[in-house]
């Protein structure tokens, strides 16, 4: 099946002659192609069968050890001047980027097939979804990209009506970290990917496209392309408020976009919906308030840790067609990690399972599923208008200091709350793990330009503020002295979305503080959980002196963005340490 859109044959015309594939596959992502592709894969093991009885449809991908994460080191942005690729992005010439990938890319899919994967972000008929055609060698990459998003048929007859769409050439090329760079060309709506299969480098409409790239087309077309979740919370009376949640790579987003809640909001009838677990796209709709889409249709989950009791939902969801990457087996080969029951009998390298070499499934191993096996896949979900936005949550890994919940003052408040956001670094992306960085939104290694004009951004949505989602920042992983967290999360963490609504709806007073309002005495829902009234002092308390020298840190962080950073922002930042300032003196 060739392109009727003649800029769309050229293209694949253009990299087939740089490439040199032995054969060309448009990909229709019917399921015989996905089953004939499995087949292939099963043969040259680049799929492993899992027990079929236990999990039919289920296999396991080994990838090399030394791809398992996002690299962002080698992650470019390429805008024609380095200045508005900003200090948060490694960036290089368009033309000095283009010829070092080309040379990649020469003759690199000898002998191999080459996958035209047209494929759409967000419902088919939605005005807010966005179209693109990845090129690649791997089968991996194509059966994933079948998962994660609308791709095929119904997606290339999109683009062949629109004539535009984004172009992502991928391929896995030798493997070799030396040579392997992921490079994006906002402004030519293009992406260069080569030497890495793992997800976030490879499967392209996911980070490369639905974040970096459409982050940049958001900003010039009056919109936000963001890292969130968005879940839907129904009440007892049948009304639905949804949440978008940006959280780093690793800090929970799957988990909360599918919250069990607990056992007495069960009972009085608590609902929770899941809209999406990594993406979100949002603008605003004719009434003014911010409208979201998921542009996935799939999700590429954290496997360790994902247990019945921290996310039942996500192992009902995984329990058949699922591709597992880099988890471990047990011995009647079944999918394992740590935190389920059972044992590992091989690890995710093939090895037998040795303590002595580390965990058994690579903290970063990951599960690949079509998000309408979630039990609580929201009917919304496939909405072409998306979904009301109530709140917008910031969040991140803090062992100390940032307290459970807060809500910002107003819009302008929040937007420094979330571009203060800091969090531990975790295994999502190669590095040291454990390490307090800022993460502004969640997008530290997402944003597709200039930190700088990405808060002014934000900041321009200020102009219809009424209607605009009020903004809160939560911490979910608060320490105490022996280490352990102090509030049980996961499904407990609807009691802090539940205080949320009722300020959105006007219904909890809260308690102002010079960092944001927290729940006033009571208001947090408790009385089902056995929490010590101590450990709630703690997780609600607002350091004053320890809160200064953080407003610190974060006019020094908003300072390293140089002329580019708005004054608005250090303006609040101000507004911020001068009311800890005062309490201080009154105290
Ligand atoms: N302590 C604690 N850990 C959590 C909570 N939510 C998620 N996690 C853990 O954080 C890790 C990543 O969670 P996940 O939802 O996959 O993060 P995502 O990558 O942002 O989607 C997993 O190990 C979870 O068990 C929570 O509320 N409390
Ligand atoms: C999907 C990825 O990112 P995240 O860690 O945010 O899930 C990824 O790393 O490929
Ligand atoms: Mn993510």
């Amino acid at each position: 099946m060739a392109s009727k859109l003649e800029s769309l044959q050229r293209w694949v015309n253009e990299v087939a002659a740089l490439t040199r594939p032995a054969q060309i596959h448009w990909c229709d992502g019917s399921d015989a192609e996905y089953q004939s592709l499995v087949q292939q894969m099963l043969q040259t093991g680049d799929l492993i069968e899992l027990n079929q009885q236990t999990h039919p449809g289920c296999y396991l991908h080994r990838s090399n050890p030394s791809d398992v994460a996002r690299v962002e080191h080698l992650t470019f942005v390429c805008t024609p001047e380095e200045e508005d690729a900003g200090p948060n992005n490694h960036w290089l010439s368009p033309a000095d980027a283009h010829a070092r990938m080309d040379a990649l890319f020469e003759g690199c899919m000898e002998g191999r097939t080459m996958y035209v994967i047209p494929y759409c972000m967000g419902p088919i008929d939605s005005p807010l979804s966005r179209c693109g055609v990845e090129i690649t060698d791997s089968p991996y990459v194509v059966a994933n990209m079948r998962t994660m998003t609308r791709m095929g048929a119904a997606a290339q007859a999109r683009i062949e009506r629109e004539g535009s769409f984004v172009k992502g050439l991928h391929s896995t090329g030798e493997l070799d970290p030396e040579r392997r760079f992921i490079m994006h060309f906002p402004h030519e709506l293009t992406i260069k990917s080569y030497g890495s299969g793992y997800g976030g480098n490879a499967l392209l409409g996911k980070k490369c496209h639905a974040l970096r790239i459409a982050s940049s087309q958001a900003r010039n077309e009056g919109w936000l392309a963001e890292h969130m979740l968005i879940v839907g919370i129904e009440n007892p009376k049948g009304e639905t408020h949804y949440i978008a949640a940006a959280f780093p790579s690793a800090c929970g987003k799957t988990n909360l976009a599918m919250l069990i809640p607990p056992e007495g909001y069960r009972q009085e009838g608590w609902k929770v919906w899941t809209v999406g677990d990594d993406i979100c796209w949002m603008r605003p709709g004719a009434d003014g308030r911010l409208y979201a889409i998921n542009p996935e249709a799939g999700f590429f989950g954290v496997a360790p840790g994902t247990s019945t009791s921290s996310n039942p939902n996500a192992l009902e969801t995984i329990a058949r067609d699922t591709i597992f990457t880099n988890v471990a087996v047990t011995a009647d080969n079944q999918p394992w990690w740590e935190g389920l029951p059972g044992k590992p009998v091989t690890d995710w390298q093939g090895r037998p399972y040795d303590p002595a070499n580390g965990p058994a499934a690579h903290p970063n191993s990951r599960f690949t599923v079509s998000a309408k096996q979630c039990p609580t896949w929201s009917p919304k979900a496939e909405d072409a208008q998306g979904v009301p936005i109530s709140a917008i949550v910031f969040g991140g890994r803090r062992p100390s200091l940032v307290p459970l919940v807060f809500e910002a003052r107003d819009w302008a408040h929040g937007v420094l709350v979330g571009a203060a956001m800091g969090s531990e670094t975790t295994a999502a992306a190669t590095g040291a793990v454990g390490v307090l960085r800022r993460d502004s939104m969640a997008m530290k290694p997402f944003c597709g330009y200039h930190y700088g004009d990405y808060f002014a951004h934000w900041l321009s949505f200020e102009e219809q503020a009424d209607k605009l989602p009020k903004i809160f920042h939560v911490n979910w992983f608060r320490k105490g002295k022996d280490g352990a967290f102090l509030w049980p999360g996961f499904g407990d963490n609807l009691r802090v979305l539940e205080w949320m609504i009722d300020r959105v709806e006007g219904r909890a007073e809260g308690e102002a503080t010079p960092i944001g309002t927290v729940p006033a005495d009571g208001e947090l829902r408790l009385h089902d959980l056995d929490i010590a009234p101590a450990t709630m002092d703690e997780l609600l308390a607002v350091d004053q002196a320890g809160w200064q020298a953080e407003l610190g840190a974060i006019g020094e962080y908003l300072d390293s963005f140089g002329g580019r950073i708005p004054a608005r922002l250090q303006q609040e930042q101000q507004r911020v340490a001068q009311a800890l300032a005062r309490e201080a003196i009154t105290s």
